[in-house]
């Protein structure tokens, strides 16, 4: 799919068209190739232009064919032909030039670019690597260091930062198709062989060895174990130490290691899912198409501690009018000062004026009267939290939106408070608010599908990737989070250290163990919770064993370190020992390795050899076990929402796709099957009992992740 027409007499233009985002199918490629031709063989025709439909050049390969039988003329012969081209070829690049979309631009003679537009080779994001000459091409046209940047991160670039690179010949402000015919028009009769990019030599600098293996350590440190950055690192090094063809060949066998692994077919699932989730839908039925958001011009945030100054921060940047209501002088003054400090070092970082006059800050909750949308972000505290409910009911507009940032508790109790409960909804943001790309989108049963969609159109304004979830104890990500953390302490009982655990789990490829996220996020938040759930408390107050709650086992080991102050960083000590309080660096504390002895020797539990696959399939299998419970329950719609909260909101890596694509690659009877030996031996942990769904998809065969919701549907009709 691609058009052909003869503009200005000389010149023949193709235009890519392949709505959305004119992507190189098969049907494209193969138009390309004829459209080549066609022009090649034309005399009148002294030069051609390439541009795509709609305003959008092109945005790569159909990554949809990646997982089936690939046909059509191959890319890089057909991006060959067009560098060998005898007329000159102009690629026109409006919107995006994106992975195969940049390497045909690449292949062409002269790149013109819309002001606005973005370029990049964003393959190493979908576990691949710029496979059609983009590796090679690219060091050779801008140099080693800004390719390998560009490569192994896969970011964007502006077509200002294009035009410093070199990447584009002349960026326009005006349309590019006519700027690029009459620039075709110009160079018609210039000599094309030193347009060529591929016959480039590859400029290097003059340590490019020392350069390659800083980049390599550097990306391995923060690769988490994903291979596709490395093998990027690779292809550049090719492209700078070998000719042009032993580094075409060299691309083509990294590609090839690439394209099967696990980890691009993980990389490429999320990418879905990632799309999947702005497709949200309610049990009632409404869903995202038939659900019209109201607009948004002033919010407020209610609550100025991490959280309120947070998500202030996020509002105030993305252009809306806030209103920061602090009750108490002191702390509104403290918050008042940081949230400016945030705002100055945001602006100065992406170049722009700190969004300051965006902020109105007051101590009266009457000052929220005319905003269409609140944020309340009190303490997690029900009582509190209903009261600011009541007040901001009787304060606010009828058709003011009240939206709790509450983690877990009961959307619909805070409903109940209000006039029109249908208007309240959760919108949980994650620390730091400004900067973590989650929210969970909370509805309860008396939210309007307009409430929902007015939320998550404002978390997209804002920068976030939203998922809509139902209202239960902790939502999805701190639901699921609970039996994680449950077994990670259970491990420790049974002879495992907090630092094993967490070496396991960051090898696996979690940015951080559960042991140092504990004492990075605070042990006594966890521990508040656990007291006003009546479960942290000396045996003499619940008359029951320490290591026994409402029957089902228990462990008390976080309420003990509370009670010694060990509240994580900020106390410096937890789970692990800091120089100081505040301290990042954790280390191994031998106060730790003598207290679980004594602990262990106190309630007569013999430690036993705990070895990676026991820690791993117990926190993990156990996580994703209430994964389907969620599923089940219509708590999340399908598992990509629940994947998409993972990799952004807990630091699952990526390259797994998250606790249900890692279900669906080790195998559903294999998770069920290790299930039902820890459940087994661990009768008393209810969170090990496999869920009936799990079973329910292993009899149906284990279909593959994207058939799941079938079942899920069905599972659900038989409730
Ligand atoms: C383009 C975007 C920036 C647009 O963002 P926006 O927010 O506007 O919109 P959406 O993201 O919602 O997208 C809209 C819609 O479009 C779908 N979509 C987007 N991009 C693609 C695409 N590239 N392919 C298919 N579909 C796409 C998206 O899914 C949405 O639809 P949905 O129904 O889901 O709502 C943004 O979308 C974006 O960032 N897109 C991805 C851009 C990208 O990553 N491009 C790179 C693609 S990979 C690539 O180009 C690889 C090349 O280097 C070529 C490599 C050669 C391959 C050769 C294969 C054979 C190998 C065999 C190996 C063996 C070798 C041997 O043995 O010899």
């Amino acid at each position: 799919m691609a058009q052909y027409t003869r503009v200005s007499g000389s010149v023949g233009l193709i235009t890519l068209q392949s709505p959305p985002v004119n992507a190189l199918s098969a049907a494209v490629r193969q138009g390309i190739v004829d459209l080549m031709q066609r022009a090649l063989s034309e005399p009148e025709v002294k030069s051609v232009v390439i541009c795509g439909q709609n305003g959008i050049f092109c945005g790569g390969a159909d990554i949809k064919e990646f997982g089936g039988q690939m046909s059509g003329p191959p890319l890089i012969p057909m991006i060959h032909a067009i560098e060998a081209a005898s007329k000159p070829v102009v690629a026109a690049i409006e919107g995006i030039a994106l992975g195969g979309g940049l390497e045909l631009a690449l292949g062409c003679h002269y790149r013109i670019a819309h002001s606005k537009a973005k370029v990049g080779l964003p393959e190493v994001t979908l576990g691949l690597l710029p496979g059609a000459g983009g590796s090679q091409r690219l060091p050779r046209l801008i140099g080693v260091p800004a390719a390998l940047d560009l490569i192994t991160t896969g970011r964007h670039v502006t077509a200002a930062e294009a035009l410093k690179f070199g990447l584009v010949d002349q960026i326009t402000d005006h349309n590019t198709v006519n700027v690029a015919v009459k620039f075709a028009q110009r160079v018609t009769d210039q000599p094309l062989d030193a347009r060529r990019i591929s016959t480039y030599p590859c400029l290097c600098p003059p340590d490019v060895d020392v350069l390659f293996e800083e980049v390599m350590q550097s990306v391995r440190r923060t690769a988490r174990g994903a291979i596709a950055p490395i093998a990027c690192v690779q292809a550049v090094r090719a492209a700078a130490t070998l000719p042009y063809n032993q580094g075409m060949e060299r691309e083509r066998e990294l590609l090839a290691t690439l394209f099967t692994s696990g980890q691009a077919h993980a990389l490429q699932y999320f990418f879905f899912a990632q799309r999947a989730v702005g497709r949200w839908s309610m049990p009632s039925g409404a869903r995202w198409d038939t659900s019209k958001p109201r607009p948004v011009h002033k919010a407020a945030v209610i609550g100025l501690g991490t959280m309120g100054r947070g998500i202030t921060v996020a509002l105030a940047q993305a252009g809306f009018s806030v209103v920061a209501v602090e009750t108490q002088e002191k702390q509104l003054m403290e918050a008042k000062q940081a949230i400016s400090g945030m705002l100055e070092r945001g602006a100065k970082r992406r170049g722009v004026a700190p969004a300051l006059d965006k902020i109105n800050y007051g101590r009266n909750i009457q000052s929220v009267a005319d905003v269409d949308l609140v944020i309340e972000a009190v303490f997690e505290d029900m009582a509190l939290k209903k009261k600011v409910f009541q007040q901001l009911s009787a304060v606010c507009k009828p058709s003011t939106f009240l939206c709790s940032n509450t983690s877990g508790l009961d959307i619909d109790q805070l409903a109940c408070q209000t006039r029109n409960p249908e208007l309240v909804v959760g919108m949980h943001f994650f620390a730091p608010a400004h900067v973590m790309k989650l929210l969970e989108v909370v509805y309860g049963p008396k939210s309007s599908p307009l409430a929902v969609a007015t939320a998550m159109q404002l978390g997209k304004k804002i920068g976030k990737v939203s998922v809509a979830v139902g209202n239960c104890r902790g939502f999805v990500g701190n639901r699921m989070l609970k039996p994680y953390l449950e077994q990670a302490l259970f491990l420790l009982e049974e002879g495992a250290t907090p630092e094993f655990v967490d070496q396991v789990l960051e090898e696996f490829g979690f940015a951080m163990g559960v042991f140092r996220m504990s004492d990075l996020s605070g042990l006594d938040v966890g521990w508040k919770v656990r007291m006003a759930d009546g479960l942290a408390m000396p045996d003499s107050t619940t008359g029951q064993p320490t290591r026994l709650r409402q029957g089902r086992r228990y462990s008390p080991l976080g309420d003990l370190l509370c009670e010694q102050r060990r509240f994580g960083q900020k106390t410096g000590r937890g789970w692990y020992q800091y120089d100081k309080p505040g301290s990042q660096v954790a280390k191994p504390d031998p106060w730790l390795h003598r207290f679980l002895d004594e602990y262990r020797a106190r309630h007569a539990l013999v430690a036993h050899r705990i070895d990676h696959q026991e820690v791993l399939e117990r926190c993990l299998y156990s996580m994703i076990n209430e994964g389907f419970r969620i599923l089940e329950d219509g708590i999340a719609a399908g598992p990509e929402d629940i994947d998409v909260i993972y990799v952004f909101g807990y630091s699952w890596p990526r390259h797994r796709g998250g606790p249900m694509f890692y279900a669906a690659t080790v195998g559903l009877n294999k998770v069920l099957e290790r299930l039902e030996h820890y459940y087994q031996a661990h009768p008393d942990v209810p969170s090990l009992q496999p869920c009936p769904l799990l079973r329910k998809l292993v009899a149906s065969g284990s279909p593959p992740i994207q058939k799941w919701r079938e079942v899920i549907k069905k599972v659900r009709s038989q409730l």
